[in-house]
């Protein structure tokens, strides 16, 4: 279960079936970690305001919310791609203020992204979408080969290997980038609206893929708007309005 604070509660973590904690007694096998974030925007947006909230390993995280409510810059924040205004953040064990060049590239290895509008290179076949980042990363061809047709089952997109992204259904897009963030086997994955673009069918699929990749052992966060997906799953859920986080 994820800990979280509200403004209401400062600093003090609330466990969502009501038991209180401190920080000291919450670090074991602590994934990610929000001390008292606030994110401000340049233009004088605040995205987040004084934000607590632990993950740990092996957790699957729904967080919903409604829109502009803060959810895609929580997650951005969580790989480095925008930085906290004030406070920390802390993933696998690094704080990312404090990296740079090689070290931030390195911790971006141990986190797969899917986005909602896939971001797949339209000239490339589905086989180079998924690799294309281990070859750039030094992964011999014998390892990428090792890797890649795993990867391309557990999404059910074998016999799709060599199609290109313009001849994918949108729901076999999203599979694609799934098995893109995932041919690393990294331990954090992080969803931002990965069934924005689908119908239920599709968005079932997909959450049943990351709830397969959880009970592999990976620490998944979905961002959402889709309560009834929410619903139809037994996980925690941290709810985002006007960039403060609620249990629900
Ligand atoms: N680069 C940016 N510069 C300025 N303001 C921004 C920027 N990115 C986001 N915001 C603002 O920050 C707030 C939170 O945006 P964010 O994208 O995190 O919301 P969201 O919950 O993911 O929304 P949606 O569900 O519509 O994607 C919004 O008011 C948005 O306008």
């Amino acid at each position: 279960m994820p800990l979280l604070t509200t403004h209401e509660t400062n600093h003090k973590f609330i466990h969502p079936e009501g038991k209180e904690t401190d920080q000291q007694n919450s670090s074991t096998n602590v994934i990610l970690q929000l001390r008292a974030v606030t994110k401000t925007y340049a233009n004088g947006c605040h995205a987040l305001l004084d934000v607590n909230l632990e993950v740990k390993q092996k957790e699957f995280l729904f967080i919903t919310g409604p829109s502009g409510s803060g959810k895609s810059t929580l997650l951005k924040l969580f790989y480095g791609e925008e930085l906290a205004t004030q406070g920390e953040v802390i993933v696998d064990n690094c704080n990312i203020a404090a990296l740079r060049g090689d070290r931030l590239s390195l911790l971006r290895r141990r986190i797969g992204i899917v986005f909602q509008d896939y971001k797949l290179i339209p000239q490339r076949t589905v086989a180079e979408n998924v690799t294309f980042v281990l070859q750039a990363q030094g992964y011999t061809r014998k390892e990428i080969q090792r890797r890649l047709e795993p990867t391309l089952k557990l999404v059910g997109l074998v016999s799709k290997a060599n199609s290109f992204p313009d001849q994918l259904s949108g729901g076999e897009q999203q599979r694609v980038s799934i098995a893109r963030a995932i041919v690393g086997t990294p331990p954090l994955l992080l969803a931002d609206e990965p069934t924005g673009n689908l119908d239920p069918d599709n968005s079932w699929q997909v959450i049943q893929i990351l709830q397969k990749l959880n009970s592999f052992g990976a620490t998944v966060i979905v961002t959402t708007h889709d309560e009834q997906l929410v619903r139809r799953c037994n996980h925690p859920v941290v709810q985002v309005r006007n960039g403060r986080l609620y249990q629900k």
